[in-house]
């Protein structure tokens, strides 16, 4: 079994939404796609209404197939401080033709102000390692683990674009997005992530930079999150940027031209990230003055190659063998 899904950038790329069948009838839901956690929530009939604005909810009454996981409970919190909490329910959840039929489907009971806010998500579906699931008392298994026993490979793969359509595709490789070889790199998971360690780097036309990059392969992260020193190094090469405390990261003029960023995969391949993608977003309405798509990795302890990064490859996630693809596209 295979099965595939479109992932539809929201504005400046800042996530991307994919439709998600759960329930019958099946109810269909925008959710985020997340490699960066392992709960499947959605907004639900359960919240108060105060929470709820324009998101399809959830109605596990209104599913013949829900049966509730009694006694369970969940509740997470985002690496940008946003936050949801709720009960559980054991329904089937579909992408394309791939269906789970056993899915751990967790209601939202509250959800933080960032999540009412974002109008266009329904909820997450996280794409990490079962470690990091955060149901009580018994956590539960991703879709993806889920389906490994019936997907044709046990793998899924992420073709996120800048400002259009990508795809995540579950059980097969599709050759024909990617051009030359895929790179594969070992994946540290003792910590639920898909946590890879990239030897080194080069801004531009600059000479490349030995130094070991140690970060996660994270979906549900917009921008691309590294090391100070690499940070500092690259905006040195932009004129006129500088750190600005009070919109919390790198700034410069709209009119920057920014060099690209190339992080290593292995020792002889490269991911090549457009200066394009690093001119991340207006900071406000007047458009002089943008945020940079490249921000530093303080206080996390370890870097995170969000959309900015993942939009410039083709990457194979393969839980089995444990190791992350890259190839250029
Ligand atoms: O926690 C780490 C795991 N992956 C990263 C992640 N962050 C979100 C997120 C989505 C939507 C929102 C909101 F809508 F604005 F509230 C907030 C955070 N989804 O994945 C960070």
């Amino acid at each position: 079994v295979t099965g595939s899904g479109v992932a539809s950038p929201q504005q400046y790329d800042v996530e991307y939404l994919t439709p998600i069948s759960v329930g019958t009838p099946p109810l269909v839901l925008n959710l985020n796609l997340d490699t960066g956690s392992s709960d499947l929530w959605v907004f639900s009939s359960e919240l108060p209404p105060s929470e709820i604005n324009g998101q399809t909810v959830y109605d596990p009454t209104k599913s013949t197939s829900a049966k509730k996981l009694e006694g369970a409970t969940w509740e997470i919190e985002y690496g940008d401080g946003s936050s949801s909490e709720g009960d559980v329910y054991i329904d089937s959840v579909a992408i394309g033709d791939l269906t789970v039929t056993a899915q751990a489907v967790q209601a939202a009971k509250n959800v933080s102000a960032e999540f009412t806010a974002d109008t266009n998500d329904d909820g997450l579906l996280g794409l990490a390692f079962n470690t990091i699931n955060t149901v009580q008392p018994t956590r539960q298994k991703t879709f993806y683990d889920n389906a490994q026993s019936i997907l044709d490979a046990p793998v899924f793969t992420a073709d996120l674009k800048d400002d259009a359509p990508g795809r995540y595709n579950f059980g097969y490789i599709d050759s024909s997005v990617y051009t030359g070889n895929i790179s594969y790199l070992p994946v540290d998971s003792s910590q639920g992530f898909w946590m890879f360690t990239s030897p080194g780097y080069a801004i531009g036309k600059g000479g490349y930079k030995i130094t070991e990059m140690k970060g996660i392969a994270d979906t549900g992260t917009t921008l691309l999150l590294l090391p100070t020193s690499v940070v500092v190094a690259y905006y040195k090469q932009v004129d006129g940027a500088r750190y600005e405390g009070t919109q919390g990261g790198y700034i410069f003029a709209c009119s920057a031209t920014l060099p690209d960023f190339v992080f290593a995969v292995g020792n002889n391949a490269r991911v090549t990230v457009p200066g394009k993608y690093i001119n991340y977003a207006p900071t406000d309405s007047s458009g002089t003055t943008c945020f940079g798509g490249i921000q530093k990795d303080i206080g996390i302890g370890f870097s995170i190659f969000g959309d900015v990064a993942l939009k410039a490859a083709f990457v194979v996630f393969d839980g089995p063998n444990q190791q992350l693809g890259w190839a250029a596209k």
